[in-house]
């Protein structure tokens, strides 16, 4: 194989004990390539098989130009989640929830941004439960993680489910499940996955659970349907809905569309409460930032109230959590694709990736390069809105539009790239910046320890931020907005 290994060399036993190397220093690994081999492609190493990761622009927009037939989104998702066993052959097989995540979610989120707002002013007041005016100590991300899932259970499937502990339970240890099992089914050889994903899976028990707190909302909604059609008064403006909306045939049942949103889930709430945990701590460890930020906050909600043009005119808040997303929030790689093609892909540069292997590229390395941006190495929040105004003032608005939060690039992976970059991403950029606006109106953060910023875990291609880390909380005296 002509392709250039990152770590380690062909052969099974090296390939093993590179694999190992590769699951505690994967973005290192991934960054020293980057530079080595610019706008290459190389191999690295998991404990089954090579993968392959390229690196720069032009290897980006190739993967992101080719077509479903040669290089599968699906069968990468399909790939990290076992989803034909841990969810169902369905979810993959028939993606439309994405449809109706990049459609109706979007589309609605001005209209249910006051239902969010009023649901995570609550859950972080049960959540952080302060006493007075004291200083608390709280680990944030279990608190992030029910704030983000009551908050996106109350656009999915509304009052009073969105605070029902079992349902919002359950849509944060599905997702826990998946992930967990997945990598043990991942372990089999192909022909034995059958067997032991489908006694692994907890498909079945997910499903029973789902059905049992918002089944019965999601049956009602179906027999009214049936009964007046889709356009009866106070038919209510929720996911539900959305999805009965986009369903066809065999997915218009309740235990179909209870799973179609465990699946959405599964996508939405440990990705947007890790990016809220990452700008806490970001936020605690750089506090310069939080004056600028609460005065912009402040001015924007007592002009236009939590609106979704207000939320357009908090340019330091967009730019302060894309920032957050490019240092710490990236992984190591992004884009994960499986080539199908008979002939495997063809790259650019030459180099043919075989069908059945998978490709991603290069994401943290591509957010921390100089060349992509000044002082790289330095959590700089507000060098977006800087660009912004800067692209502003030469009369560009499409330049202005490159450095919002929910702008994707060869240089901004975080949420892909191309057509299948993340349908949710609007919705998660409005929430985050709701939230974040209000946190800072309402209330004081600081760090556990001044100058110290709890450490980012890092498990082969996954890292994120420490589940366990800390900050200082207390209410703020003038809040109110
Ligand atoms: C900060 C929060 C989020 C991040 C960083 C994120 C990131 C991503 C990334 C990297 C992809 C794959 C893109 C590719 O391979 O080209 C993706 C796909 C997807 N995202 Fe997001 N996402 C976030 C929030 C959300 C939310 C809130 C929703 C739904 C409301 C959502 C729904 C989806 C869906 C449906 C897909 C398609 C594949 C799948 O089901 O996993 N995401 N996201």
């Amino acid at each position: 194989d002509p392709v250039p290994a990152l770590v380690g060399s062909n052969g099974l036993i090296s390939s093993y004990t590179s694999a190992f190397k590769f699951l505690t220093q994967a973005i290192d690994i991934v960054s020293r390539g980057y530079y080595e081999y610019r706008d290459g492609v190389v191999r690295v190493p998991h404990l089954s098989r090579w993968d392959y990761v390229g690196f720069g622009p032009k290897r980006v927009a190739e993967v992101a130009a080719a077509s479903d037939d040669v290089l599968s989104f699906h069968g990468g998702a399909e790939d990290i989640l076992q989803a034909d066993y841990t969810m169902g052959p369905e979810i993959t097989a028939n993606p439309y929830h994405e449809h109706t995540v990049r459609s109706a979610l979007t589309r609605n989120i001005g209209r249910c941004l006051p239902q969010m707002h009023d649901e995570f002013v609550r859950a972080f007041e049960d959540e952080f439960a302060l006493d007075g005016a004291e200083w608390k100590e709280i680990t944030v991300m279990p608190h992030a993680l029910r704030v983000v899932a009551r908050t996106t259970a109350r656009v999915f499937v509304g009052l009073p489910l969105c605070r029902n502990q079992e349902y919002v339970d359950l849509s944060i240890s599905y997702t826990v499940a998946v992930f967990g099992r997945s990598q043990i089914i991942a372990m089999f050889p192909s022909f034995l996955k059958p067997i032991f994903g489908r006694l692994l899976s907890s498909r079945r028990s997910s499903i029973k659970q789902a059905m049992k707190t918002i089944g019965p909302a999601i049956e009602e909604r179906l027999a009214k349907d049936a009964e007046l059609g889709p356009g009866w008064v106070d038919r209510p403006n929720d996911f539900i809905s959305w999805l009965i909306d986009d369903a066809e045939d065999a997915e218009r049942t309740a235990p179909a569309l209870a799973l179609r949103i465990l699946a959405t889930n599964t996508a939405a709430i440990h990705t947007s409460s890790s990016a809220l945990t990452t700008a806490l701590y970001d936020l605690t460890t750089y506090p310069e930032h939080v004056g600028p930020m609460r005065e912009e906050a402040e001015r924007v909600v007592a002009a236009e109230g939590w609106t979704k043009s207000a939320l357009g005119n908090m340019v330091k808040i967009d730019s302060f959590l894309r920032e957050s997303q490019r240092v710490h929030g990236s992984k190591a790689v992004s884009m994960l694709r499986k080539v199908v093609a008979k002939d495997g892909f063809t790259f650019g540069d030459g180099t043919v990736l075989p069908q059945g292997t998978f490709v991603s590229l290069a994401s943290r390395p591509a957010c921390m390069d100089p060349g992509n941006y000044a002082n790289a190495e330095v959590f700089d929040g507000f060098r977006f809105a800087r660009e912004r105004d800067e692209a502003r003032a030469e009369g560009t608005e499409g330049g202005a539009f490159k450095h919002h939060m929910i702008s994707t690039s060869a240089a901004h992976l975080v949420f892909g790239h191309g057509k299948y970059a993340c349908p949710g991403r609007f919705f998660a950029a409005a929430e985050l910046k709701a939230m974040l606006a209000h946190l800072l109106i309402n209330y004081d953060f600081r760090a556990q320890t001044e100058g110290v910023r709890p450490k980012d875990f890092e498990f082969g291609m996954f890292n994120g931020p420490d589940p366990k880390g800390k900050i200082w909380v207390r209410r703020r005296e003038r809040g109110g907005a």
